[in-house]
C-alpha cells in the first residue's frame, strides 16, 4: 500500500508540473503571435496545477482523498469550455488530455462520472461555435478513447485490489497474515491512543497442535485450518480482525473492547471450540492469552510479547484456558 500511495502520488505530481511547463511554455508562444485569449487561458491554469501538485503532496497517505483533484478539473472543464464556446474551436483537443488525466487523478467511479458530464458539457459548448457533425465527431471519438482509458484503469483497479488481497491475506485460513498483523497492530494503537479508545488482543493456540499435524497429517491439518479459520470470523463482530501466524496460532484484535468485554468474548471463543465437534478428532481445544492495552503502551512488539507470555502462562497450567495479562 505504502509502494502504491508513493507511485500515485510520484505520477499525479509530475502530470501537474509537465503541465504547468507546457502552460507556461504556451502562454510565451500565445503571446509572441497574439492570441490573447489563449494566453489568458494559459495564466489562469497554470496555478491550478500548482495547487494540483501541492495537493496531491499533501494527501499522499490518503489515496482516496480526490476533491482537490476534482476542483482543477472542473477549472479545467469550465475554462476550455468557455473557450470552446466563445469560437476557439482549435482547443478542443485539451478535453482528450482532461478525459485522460481524470482517471490517474480520480477513483475510478468519480472518474466516469466526471467523464460523462465533460462529454456533455462540451459538446454542447461545442455546438454553439461549430456545426452538428463537428460535435458529433468529436463526441463519438472522445467517448471512445476516455471509454478505452476507463477500460483499461477498471482493469488495472481490478488487479491492484486481487494483489493488495492476497498479500495480506493467509489463503488458508481466510484469515489476515502476520505481515499484516504487525502494520494493522501499529495504526490500531495510534489509533487507540489518540482517541482513548480501549484496544484488546487476544493470541490463541490450538493445544497440541504439532502431535495433531504428527497423528492425523497435513491433509487433516490444512482442513482444521480451514474451518477454524472460518468459526473464528463467524464469532467475532465487524470491526474484530483476525490473523493467522503459523503452527496453529492466531491473533484476534479488538478495537472498542474494554478488558471486561475481553474476557467475555475469549471465554466465549476458548469454549465454543471445545463445545464444537471437529471432523476426525471430534474434540480440540485452545489457550488463550488476551490484553487490553494500557494508556502510554505504543510498543506494538512489547504488546505482542505481554499477549505471548500470558498464552506461555494458559498453556503451562494445563491448556483449555483463558489467561489475562495485567501490565504492571
Ligand atoms: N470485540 C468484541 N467484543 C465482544 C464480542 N462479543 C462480546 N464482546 C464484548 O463483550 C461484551 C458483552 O458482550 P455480550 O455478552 O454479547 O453482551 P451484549 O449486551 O450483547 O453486548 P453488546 O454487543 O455490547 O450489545 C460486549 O460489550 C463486548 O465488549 C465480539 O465478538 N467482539
Amino acid at each position: 500500500m505504502l509502494a502504491e500511495s508513493y507511485l500515485r502520488t510520484r505520477t499525479r505530481i509530475a502530470l501537474y508540473l509537465a503541465t504547468l511547463f507546457l502552460l507556461l511554455f504556451m502562454s510565451v508562444q500565445n503571446v509572441r503571435y497574439g492570441l490573447y485569449d489563449l494566453f489568458y487561458m494559459s495564466i489562469l491554469l497554470a496555478p491550478a496545477m500548482l495547487f494540483g501538485a501541492i495537493y496531491a503532496w499533501a494527501r499522499r497517505s490518503d489515496l482516496n482523498a480526490y476533491g482537490g483533484h476534482l476542483a482543477v478539473l472542473t477549472v479545467m472543464l469550465v475554462v476550455v469550455s468557455l473557450q470552446l464556446s466563445g469560437g476557439q474551436k482549435a482547443i478542443v483537443h485539451w478535453l482528450y488530455g482532461i478525459g485522460l488525466f481524470s482517471f490517474l487523478l480520480l477513483p475510478l467511479r468519480p472518474a466516469f462520472t466526471f467523464n460523462i458530464v465533460t462529454l456533455l458539457i462540451s459538446s454542447v459548448a461545442l455546438s454553439y461555435s461549430d456545426s452538428f457533425y463537428s460535435t458529433l465527431r468529436f463526441a463519438t471519438s472522445y467517448a471512445l478513447l476516455v471509454g478505452l482509458a476507463g477500460v483499461y484503469a477498471y482493469l488495472y483497479h481490478h488487479k491492484s485490489r486481487f494483489l493488495v488481497h492476497a498479500s495480506i491475506k493467509d489463503p488458508l485460513t481466510g484469515a489476515y497474515n502476520q505481515k499484516h498483523l504487525e502494520f494493522s497492530l501499529k495504526q490500531e494503537i495510534s489509533r487507540s491512543e489518540a482517541t482513548s479508545h480501549p484496544l484488546s488482543l487476544v493470541v490463541l493456540e490450538v493445544d497440541f497442535f504439532d502431535q495433531q499435524r504428527e497423528v492425523q497429517g497435513q491433509n487433516f491439518i490444512n482442513e482444521l485450518l480451514s474451518q477454524f479459520g472460518a468459526q473464528l470470523l463467524q464469532m467475532t463482530r465487524a470491526g474484530d480482525s483476525i490473523y493467522y501466524v503459523d503452527n496453529g496460532r492466531f491473533f484476534i484484535m479488538l478495537p472498542m473492547t474494554p478488558e471486561e468485554g475481553l474476557l467475555v468474548i475469549a471465554e466465549r471463543l476458548r469454549r465454543s471450540v471445545e463445545e464444537h465437534t471437529w471432523p476426525i478428532i471430534d474434540s480440540l481445544t485452545v489457550s488463550v492469552g488476551c490484553l487490553t492495552r494500557k494508556s502510554g503502551e505504543t510498543d506494538d512488539q512489547a504488546l505482542t510479547d505481554r499477549a505471548l507470555t500470558a498464552l506461555k502462562q494458559a498453556q503451562q497450567s494445563g491448556h483449555n484456558r483463558v489467561v489475562l495479562s495485567k501490565s504492571k
